[in-house]
């Protein structure tokens, strides 16, 4: 794959009251779920942290934020900056049900775009998408300008919007789970009872 993929892992995890790349589902913790479902098809994986210690067990590359505490924007910076290759797939750790292959139909449907960002009930997923890294000088200037919300910078690319009429292989409960994300507690709780079920 001509590409590399970079798992975002700088959060502060303050609605769940502990890291949520650490929780574990099906005694997998969620980070290591994505790792390894990554590995499937990226060779290069890229985990942009602030914590470099917490995550040395992984065994993966690592980078940490050139802009601490300025948020997601700041970890898509480090990660494109720190990224070998042109095309990145960028995802948050905080994803359990992760698929490479909607990640490669993503990658892709990049071509001369600056950033493919699935938009799924009406939502963007600037954390589950596509970005060149010809960007990065971009967010930076964003960040710099105190603009650290993702829509901002994506106001300002030339983004591909791919909706779920695009990506009929995939059933709606399909994507819920793919574009589900844990913030609060109760939704580790929901996560860990639909693996379960899956298993
Ligand atoms: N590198 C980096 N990643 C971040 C930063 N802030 C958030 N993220 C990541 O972006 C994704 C979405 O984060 P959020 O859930 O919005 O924020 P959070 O800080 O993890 O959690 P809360 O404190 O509950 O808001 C997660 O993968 C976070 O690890 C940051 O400052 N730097």
């Amino acid at each position: 794959m001509k590409a590399a993929a970079i798992i975002l892992a700088g959060g502060k995890s303050s609605r769940m009251g502990t890291n949520k790349a650490l929780l574990k589902i099906n005694e997998k913790t969620t980070i290591e779920r994505t790792r390894d479902a990554l590995k499937l098809l990226f060779d290069d994986i890229i985990l942009v942290t602030n914590e470099t210690e917490t995550y040395e067990f992984l065994e993966m590359n690592m980078t940490s934020d050139h802009y601490p505490g300025m948020g997601p924007l700041a970890g898509v910076h480090a990660g494109l900056t720190a990224s070998d290759y042109d095309v990145n797939f960028i995802v948050a750790c905080d994803m359990p049900f992760v698929s490479v292959e909607l990640a490669e139909a993503l990658v892709h449907a990049c071509g001369h775009y600056d950033a493919v960002i699935p938009v799924i009930n009406g939502k963007q997923h600037p954390l589950f998408a596509v970005f060149h890294k010809k960007i990065a000088g971009e967010a930076a200037k964003s960040i710099e300008e105190g603009n650290l919300r993702m829509k901002h910078l994506l106001d300002r690319l030339n983004v591909l919007y791919v909706t779920e009429s695009e990506l009929q292989t995939y059933s709606q409960l399909d994507l819920e789970r793919v574009f589900f994300n844990m913030n609060h507690p109760n939704e580790y709780e929901d996560a860990k009872k639909w693996a379960e079920a899956d298993s």
